[in-house]
Order: C-alpha cells, then sequence, then structure tokens
C-alpha cells in the first residue's frame, strides 16, 4: 500500500501540546488574530484546544472562502450554544447547512426581510424616530448615547419582530438590553467542552447551566408573545409584524418543511439580535468617530443642510441622497465593524484552497478587522478619513472582499437592507438636529476608544456627549 501523503496544512505559530493556539488569544482575539497574521500571512492554520480554524485576513484570501468555495464553507460549526441556545440550531444564524436551512433562510429572506416588508414598517419608525428626538431635545447636560441609541434600536426591532412594544421588564427583571448582552457573552466565551470534548460532560465553567437558564428566559417569553398574537387575531389596521408573518405561514401548512412554533421562537431569536444589536452598535461607534472628527462632523451637517434644510427632520426617504453619510458609513464599518471575525464557517468536507489542505470540520475564522487595516489595501489605515470613498465602487454588499461588514455569500447577512435603514436614520436625526459637544471640555483626541469584543464589537465605555437643537422648527 501507498504511504498516506502528508496534508499540506496552512502555516501557523507553533502552538503548545493540548491547549494549541489558545494561550495566544486575549480579551480582543481579533487585535490578537490580526497581529499574528502579520508574521504567518493570510491563510493561517491555528488549533483552539481540539479545534482546527483557518484565519484568514486578506480580501483575496477572503474571497477564495466566501466566493470561489463558499459551498463548502456555507456551514456553522456544532457548538453547545448554539445546541442550548437557539432551539437546537433550528435558526438561521447558527444552523447548520442543509435542506432545513435553506428553506429557513428562503423564508426570512423571501418573507421577512423582503423590500416590501421593510417597506410596510417606514411609518413606525417615523413615530419611533421623532420619541427618540424629543427625548433628547429635553436633555439638559450630558446624555449617555449608547443608552440612548440602543434604547431607540430595541424600540424599533420590538415593534418589527412582535409588533408592539413590551416593558424592559416583560421579559424578565434585567430587561432587553442586558438579556441580549448575556447572551453574546455566552455565544463568544471560549467554551472548554467545545475546545475540549472530552471535558464536555463536566461543565466546568458552569456556562451549559447558564445557557439553559438562558434559553428558558426567552422561551418563555416568546411563548407569550405567540399566545398575545394568538389571543388577538387578525388586525387589518397594523402592518404584519414578524410574528404574525410567521404564524400565518405554521398555520398555513403550507411551508415546504416542518414549521412548528419551535422554529417560530428560533427565527424571533435572530431576527431580535440581528435587529436590536449590530444596527446600534455601528450607530454608537458612527458617533465615536463623528465625535472625534469635528470636520467629518460638520461637513455631514452641511450636506444635510443643504438636501433636507433646517426646517424639518430627515425622512427616509432623503437618505439614498446622502452621499457623504454614506461614505462616513463605509468608513467606520472599515475600522470598526461590528462582527470582526463574523461568524465562525465551518468546513462541511475537506478541501483545498491556494493549494492548503483544509481539513473538514475546520472552524473558519475571516478577520474583517485585519482586512480593514491592511496597508497593502488602504493608505493611512488607522486614519478616519471617509473621502477615501468618493467615487469609489467599493460598497457593503459582499462584493468587494476589502469591506465585509456583513459578510458576503450564502452565509451572508440576509438583514443588509433593513440594518442600512436603521443605522442611517439614527445618525441623521443626531447629527441633523442637534450639534455636539464631549462634556468638561474633553478634547476630541482624548475620548475613549477602548472595544469590547463579544459576537459584536461594542465600545467598552458608554459614549457620552452634550446636544444643542439646532434645526429651526
Ligand atoms: C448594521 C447592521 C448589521 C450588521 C453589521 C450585520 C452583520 C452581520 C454579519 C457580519 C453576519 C455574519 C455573516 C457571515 O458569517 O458570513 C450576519 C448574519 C446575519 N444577520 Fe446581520 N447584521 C446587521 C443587521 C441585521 C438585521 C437588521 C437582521 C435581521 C433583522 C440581521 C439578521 C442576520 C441573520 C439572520 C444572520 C445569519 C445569516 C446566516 O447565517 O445565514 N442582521 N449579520
Amino acid at each position: 500500500t501507498k504511504p498516506k501523503k502528508e496534508k499540506k496544512l496552512p502555516p501557523g505559530p507553533k502552538g503548545l501540546p493540548i491547549l494549541g493556539h489558545l494561550h495566544m488569544l486575549g480579551k480582543n482575539p481579533h487585535q490578537d488574530l490580526h497581529r499574528i497574521a502579520k508574521d504567518h500571512g493570510p491563510i493561517m492554520y491555528m488549533r483552539f484546544g481540539f479545534i482546527p480554524n483557518i484565519v484568514v485576513s486578506s480580501p483575496e484570501a477572503a474571497e477564495l472562502f466566501l466566493k470561489t468555495h463558499d459551498l463548502v464553507f456555507a456551514s456553522r460549526p456544532p457548538t453547545e450554544a448554539a445546541k442550548y441556545m437557539t432551539w437546537d440550531q433550528s435558526d438561521v444564524l447558527f444552523g447548520a447547512y442543509g435542506p432545513y436551512w435553506r428553506n429557513m433562510r428562503k423564508l426570512c429572506t423571501l418573507e421577512l426581510l423582503s423590500t416590501h416588508k421593510t417597506n410596510s414598517f417606514r411609518p413606525m419608525r417615523r413615530e419611533e424616530i421623532s420619541l427618540f428626538v424629543e427625548s433628547l431635545k429635553e436633555a439638559s447636560g450630558p446624555v449617555d448615547l449608547s443608552a440612548m441609541v440602543s434604547s431607540v434600536s430595541v424600540n424599533m426591532s420590538c415593534r418589527l419582530v412582535f409588533g408592539k412594544k413590551y416593558d424592559e421588564k416583560d421579559i424578565d427583571e434585567r430587561g432587553f438590553k442586558a438579556l441580549i448582552k448575556e447572551g453574546m457573552r455566552l455565544v463568544s466565551a471560549p467554551n472548554l467542552a467545545d475546545l475540549f470534548p472530552f471535558l464536555g460532560v463536566l461543565d466546568l465553567q458552569g456556562l451549559r447551566r447558564k445557557m439553559k437558564a438562558y434559553a428558558k428566559v426567552f422561551d418563555g417569553f416568546f411563548e407569550k408573545v405567540i399566545e398575545d398574537h394568538v389571543r388577538a387575531g387578525d388586525r387589518p389596521d397594523q402592518a404584519k409584524d414578524i410574528v404574525d408573518t410567521m404564524m400565518s405561514i405554521m398555520q398555513s401548512g403550507d411551508s415546504e418543511f416542518q414549521f412548528d412554533r419551535r422554529h417560530v421562537k428560533a427565527i424571533m431569536l435572530d431576527m431580535l439580535l440581528g435587529a436590536m444589536d449590530s444596527p446600534s452598535s455601528t450607530s454608537e461607534w458612527i458617533l465615536t468617530e463623528l465625535l472625534r472628527n469635528p470636520a467629518v462632523m460638520k461637513k455631514l451637517q452641511k450636506e444635510m443642510e443643504q438636501v433636507v434644510g433646517l426646517k424639518r427632520m430627515v425622512e427616509e426617504s432623503d437618505l439614498d441622497q446622502l452621499e457623504y453619510l454614506d461614505m462616513v458609513l463605509k468608513e467606520t464599518f472599515r475600522l470598526h465593524p461590528v462582527a470582526p471575525l463574523l461568524i465562525p464557517h465551518y468546513a462541511r468536507e475537506d478541501s483545498k484552497v491556494n493549494g492548503y489542505d483544509i481539513p473538514k470540520d475546520s472552524r473558519i475564522i475571516i478577520n474583517t478587522y485585519a482586512i480593514g487595516r491592511d496597508p497593502n489595501v488602504w493608505t493611512d489605515p488607522e486614519k478616519f478619513i471617509p473621502e477615501r470613498f468618493s467615487g469609489s465602487e467599493v460598497d457593503v454588499w459582499g462584493h468587494h472582499f476589502q469591506l465585509l461588514p456583513f459578510g458576503a455569500g450564502r452565509r451572508g447577512c440576509p438583514g443588509i437592507q433593513l440594518g442600512l435603514i436603521h443605522v442611517r436614520l439614527i445618525v441623521a436625526q443626531l447629527v441633523h438636529c442637534f450639534d455636539w459637544q464631549l462634556p468638561n471640555d474633553m478634547s476630541p483626541m482624548d475620548l475613549d476608544m477602548h472595544e469590547e469584543f463579544g459576537v459584536s464589537l461594542t465600545r467598552a465605555n458608554h459614549l457620552m456627549a452634550i446636544p444643542t437643537f439646532r434645526l429651526q422648527m
């Protein structure tokens, strides 16, 4: 018999027995992996515990994994978090690739996040955004912008998914925001049971217990929401919310696949996470950069004065004319991608990429944070210069692998359109309606920029600033 050919794995740093490269990651793995890739190249092999990982850090390499060989890497790893927190991977975000997931994803894009559906919520957004501006107008002194932005995001998401605002405490005494944050922490915490499967039964970190308790809270709340919808019946006067839409699919029995309450709940969680968290973290980073770069803030205000004037607020129909806002958005996504490592993809079979053997069951980590700061791709990568996108064809829709805030390919974000509307609406109002000042005469360059890594990358500390209303209405 012929000797088995040696596998040619991608290069990577030297690892330790058992731990592999786990000891090389700290609190901010996107930054650690960025640094390590500078020595080992854009396609690296690293082992975390028993789990093989491929770390991808250049646009060309990202294109190989998310386009050329997309189908091989279109799954998600079977983690404990996915098992216990998403009704056994019944959702779209963590679901394994297969016929069930394809159908659920189709349902999301065609029914729940379609342009038609998104537009039907315009009046709701208008109402919530006005309330948001009103509450800021009443403020005297510094406001907690992080909390305000998160709150309008929670309200819009609740009305989109559930059709009404629930009270923070309806879910649990901790409230939505704290629970979502806790969920993100549980999903992104390094779980020894995933990394060292033989430790699984022990639950040494107590994570499994916490995940089960967490899932129970959401399960109970979502059951209540479903009951509320069953009781309310048809409400022709109101745009059909996402739960309505899913309930009618469930009741019609028309779906080509099994679709029961469990599936409705799993999708509810995805929609809630997608709509609540990423748009608010993105808006928070944009505001941070604008406060740090007053000239950019001024220029953006000028654009809005020209397009909208000072006598009324920005409307959703104005957004497409705000070209500089679009550039500011891209530049913020480049430096502060909310999902700096996307969500791990998972190799469904052995494959060969760029001459390297990629083993089945590897996790694929796309470091968009590193790509956004790659000096081979961007001049002065550390500087915030929205003008770099002037006349550039690079967009955020997953066609250009140097800028991947929403990922790309089969697993790319299905909520881009909605996400972009929420972010642009929130930022446009904040910039157009108010002038902003940092508290205690702080100089813009002293603004704290620390990041906190989780499923989404947020500011470590809340952003505080003082608004002054500037419209003439
Ligand atoms: C600024 C806003 C948003 C950003 C930056 C964002 C970013 C992302 C990213 C990076 C991924 C992972 C892509 C990958 O693994 O390749 C993702 C997936 C996903 N997003 Fe978003 N997202 C946003 C808004 C939304 C909204 C509003 C929704 C729905 C209401 C949503 C629903 C989802 C879902 C369901 C997935 C999983 C897709 C899959 O695994 O097939 N997202 N998003």
